[in-house]
């Protein structure tokens, strides 16, 4: 299976990423309107002394490459604390990068100032995990969905506003006549709907769903999900769809990347990540969907990984999935993989096991692996 070919030392923290290595030469990067490279969001470890001396350095996102394409849903997994709420966030500029670069429709926003991204910020919205946390129990349906139409100043009279609230439940499936209401007299699902409809007032272009039914009951999951599917279409919107659980992910992504300790370690069309993945945490990933049938159980090898996921704030030299993989090998510490084209059309991984690709470590980063 392994193609060890040593192919050069290109490196995968922050290099130009070309249309062929990020999309395999299948879409012209105009297409492309949410990007990031080489982005970096690095946490200051403190000690608990008196002093809170800064001891370390948390890497959350740690060299991120990411294009996300206009009018798709680019869904983003990842065992939990691998950075997917902070890349999410770091794309909105809700927490400061450290590191690397954000454009949005062709602007590069790490640099913009606050009154520039606040006008940019309307075109980005979030819906979040947890509705009843991210709405306010003391304000209305209609109070709550109209704030950001008073924050961009986009509906000035009353009835404009009050207009423009009611269209904004019925698209996502609530009788405008519940705008009085407060957030405790809805079920979780239906909370779920007034986040989305708040999150669509600013009309954004792009909408980051964080974790958005994870909370809810099973059987209300999926009319949430298609919910965000029809909106998706019917307005054109561009969706990140983060969350820990790749069969959902499946179910609405047109692409799926996967992150691994702070970096994407494979990105590529749903049906070829979601079916027939090139790096082993996202078949170990895979393996661990449950299927359909108990029948098709004994077709199927589940893949457990070794030990547990090595801390942020201590990342193993070279890949940072070795420590944990079946198939690690020589080059596996020495040489950082970036992301290659391999695959279905359009598919990257960031493994060796397709030839050795990727920037080598200084012999002082080296971490050891820990013992099995
Ligand atoms: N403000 C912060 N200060 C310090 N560390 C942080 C901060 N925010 C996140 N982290 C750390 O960064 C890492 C990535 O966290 P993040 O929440 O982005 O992961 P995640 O993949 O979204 O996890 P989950 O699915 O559990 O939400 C974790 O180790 C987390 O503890």
């Amino acid at each position: 299976m392994a193609d060890r070919r040593v192919t050069g030392e290109r490196a995968s923290r922050g290099a130009p990423a070309t249309e062929e290595r990020n999309e395999a030469g299948t879409r012209p990067m105009g297409d492309v309107l949410v990007s990031a490279r080489g982005l970096e969001v690095h946490f200051p470890v403190r000690s608990g002394g008196a002093l809170r001396r800064t001891t370390g350095v948390l890497r959350a996102v740690d060299g991120v490459d990411l294009d996300i394409r206009r009018g798709e849903t680019l869904g983003l997994v990842g065992e939990s604390g691998c950075g997917k709420s902070t890349l999410g966030n770091a794309l909105l500029r809700l927490v400061e990068p450290t590191g690397g670069t954000v454009t949005f429709d062709g602007t590069d926003v790490t640099g913009l100032d606050r009154r520039a991204m606040r006008a940019l910020r309307r075109r980005a919205g979030m819906v979040f995990q947890d509705p009843f946390a991210s709405l306010d129990p003391r304000r209305t349906v209609r109070q709550t969905v109209s704030e950001p139409l008073e924050v961009h100043g986009l509906r000035s009279g009353r009835r404009e506003r009050a207009a423009r609230v009611a269209e904004l439940l019925e698209l996502v499936g609530l009788d405008p006549a519940v705008a009085d209401r407060y957030p405790h007299e809805f079920s979780g699902g239906q909370r779920q709907r007034v986040g989305i409809a708040r999150a669509l007032a600013g009309e954004p272009d792009f909408l980051v769903c964080d974790e958005a039914i994870a909370s809810l009951d099973v059987s209300v999951q999926a009319q949430v999900l298609n919910l965000l599917r029809r909106l998706q279409r019917r307005l054109g919107l561009t969706l990140l769809f983060i969350s820990h659980d790749l069969s959902a992910v499946r179910h609405v992504s047109d692409r799926i990347a996967v992150m691994y300790l702070g970096r994407v370690v494979e990105v590529g069309p749903a049906a070829a990540v979601g079916s027939d993945p090139k790096m082993p945490y996202t078949q170990a990933l895979l393996s661990a969907v449950p299927v359909p049938h108990p029948s098709l159980e004994r077709t199927r090898q589940r893949i457990v990984l070794r030990g547990d996921v090595p801390s942020p704030a201590n990342v193993p030299s070279g890949c940072r999935f070795r420590t944990r993989c079946p198939y690690a090998f020589e080059p596996c510490p020495d040489v950082d993989p970036a992301l290659q084209p391999v695959g279905a059309p359009g598919q990257l991984a960031a493994c060796h096991l397709h030839g050795v690709v990727g920037r080598p470590v200084e012999r002082e980063e080296a971490v050891p692996a820990p013992a099995d």
